[in-house]
């Protein structure tokens, strides 16, 4: 047997934890989900303070044979970042309570942006099963796993079995839901002009129908297979058509494709589009599409390399889709006759929406009638007891949230400041990022130009665990000494 020395030894066990985890990721889902099916996060929230393990296992009426395993659960929870837990008080006998974190609100029934009908739709068995059948599907010649787990297709299989079409209807909503609060708010634009849109696959509506209030003057039609459409009533300037997008798509000024290319196959993408194109007028006619577009190499952050990853083999397991990169997506686009695209990547604006709207960031527009008499110097400190920067320097959680969505501002705005205003960085030797956070802008300056300094100046917990490369540098600064270096900065 080969000998291995310490780092061996080290490397051996390293392996075996790193396939453990992969083994037994699927606990982290699973376990999710028994905490939504026992509605914990609403249990949790009702409480509205710390709620301690004994009131939780009291309000969950569990079987009193395991009431002990609750704890258990909620450990996995707790390490997952779906509640945190504080001290109830100094004196109370169970010293601490569980509380909601940003990620288990978006579970909660009430919270209009919920998830909670996506999660239960992915982790449901009919759509779990094809998983197991992966490695045959590679060597027979079915069209995805879910055919060979259940002998038909996914559309066909929700044509003919109610419950899989209600749950993946619902599913389709709560993301929508999500998307569409982003799209009418920022995207208005993209509307205007324009007198009717068909959503194709449009669902039961909930996009159309959220762009048929925004744009009351538009007529919106929702396009969808007989089954998913059929118990569904129009109402003023929406109305619901059941067909088959292969066939015809009704003539229109605008098509919207929202989650609907990313289904399918390059060839039956392209016969798609170009039953789009046939539908529109033959000048001033625009197809709209919400998709995923996938990067050739890592940016951003780990968590959404592994969603764009897990959303194409989804789609591979499924149905005969993928997710593009922009290459792909100008292929797919050429094929089907369309001269000319644009991108706008709104749905980097996700983590800066759900941060707008935690309760951190909302609470405090409750105190502001309390602040006006009072002295505190924000209606944050009135609402937290501290200011804002504090708050950040001493909550981990809401430091790195808080990060995550200035850098998904910092990558929309940098990518336009890049590539339109040149002018403004040519000649400098040495610009500084005051404020410059995780350092996503100025990155992609010192990338842009290889012959600038470039310098990101933050507070020391913001840049603290952040290491610079080649010609970008992190310096962690208190806000005083960032005064000062301002004012030195300016004078040299
Ligand atoms: C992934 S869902 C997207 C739903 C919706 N656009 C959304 O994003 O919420 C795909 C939709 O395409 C519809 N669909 C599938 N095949 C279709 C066809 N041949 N003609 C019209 N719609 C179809 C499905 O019924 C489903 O509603």
């Amino acid at each position: 047997m080969e000998m291995r020395n310490d780092e061996g030894d080290k490397e051996l066990l390293h392996s075996q934890a790193h396939i453990w985890n992969h083994i037994f990721q699927f606990i982290n889902s699973m376990s999710l989900k028994c905490a939504i099916q026992l509605d914990i996060p609403d249990i949790v929230n009702n409480h509205g303070r710390p709620m301690s393990l004994s009131q939780l296992v009291a309000a969950l009426s569990v079987n009193p044979s395991k009431s002990r395993c609750v704890y258990r659960l909620m450990r996995v929870l707790v390490h997952s970042g779906f509640f945190t837990k504080e001290k109830i008080s100094e004196t109370a006998e169970e010293e601490e309570g569980y509380l909601l974190t940003p990620a288990s609100r978006l579970l909660l029934k009430d919270e209009p942006l919920n998830v909670r009908p996506f999660l239960l739709a992915m982790l449901d068995p009919v759509l779990t099963k094809p998983w197991h059948h992966v490695s045959e599907w590679f060597k027979n010649d079915d069209p995805t796993p879910f055919d060979t787990a259940h002998g038909r297709t996914f559309w066909d299989y929700a044509g003919n079995e109610p419950r899989l079409n209600h749950f993946f209807n619902d599913a389709m909503a709560s993301d929508a839901r999500l998307v569409t609060s982003l799209v009418v708010k920022d995207c208005k634009g993209v509307f205007e002009g324009l007198n009717s849109l068909v959503d194709v696959g449009g669902g039961t509506g909930t996009v159309a129908k959220a762009i048929a209030d925004a744009f009351p003057e538009l007529e919106c039609t929702v396009l969808d297979l007989p089954h998913v459409v059929a118990d569904l009533q129009g109402s003023g300037n929406l109305k619901f058509v059941g067909g088959d997008m292969f066939q015809a798509i009704p003539s229109t000024d605008a098509v919207l494709l929202k989650w609907i290319l990313h289904d399918w196959s390059d060839e039956e993408s392209v016969k798609i589009l170009k039953r789009c194109k046939e539908a529109l007028p033959s000048k001033g006619g625009k197809v709209i599409i919400i998709d995923m577009k996938v990067e050739n190499e890592k940016k951003g952050d780990d968590d959404s390399m592994e969603t764009q990853l897990f959303f194409d083999m989804l789609m591979m397991i499924l149905v005969t889709g993928r997710e593009r990169t922009e290459k792909e997506w100008a292929k797919l686009f050429a094929d089907a006759g369309f001269s000319d695209y644009k991108i706008t990547p709104i749905l980097g604006l996700r983590p800066f929406l759900l941060a707008m709207l935690d309760p951190i960031l909302t609470k405090p527009w409750h105190h502001v009638g309390e602040w006006f008499p009072n002295d505190d110097t924000t209606p944050f400190d009135t609402a937290r007891r501290r200011t804002f920067l504090d708050y950040g320097g001493h909550e981990l959680w809401f430091n790195h949230f808080f990060n995550d969505t200035m850098a998904s501002d910092g990558q929309l705005v940098t990518s336009v400041v890049v590539k339109d205003c040149k002018g403004i960085f040519e000649g400098l030797n040495s610009p500084v990022d005051f404020g410059g956070g995780t350092g996503m802008v100025a990155k992609a300056i010192a990338d842009a130009f290889p012959e600038l300094e470039c310098t990101v100046l933050d507070l020391p917990h913001v840049v603290a665990d952040l290491q610079g490369s080649g010609n970008l540098t992190f310096v962690g600064v208190t806000c005083f000494k960032l005064f000062l270096l301002l004012m030195l900065f300016y004078l040299r």
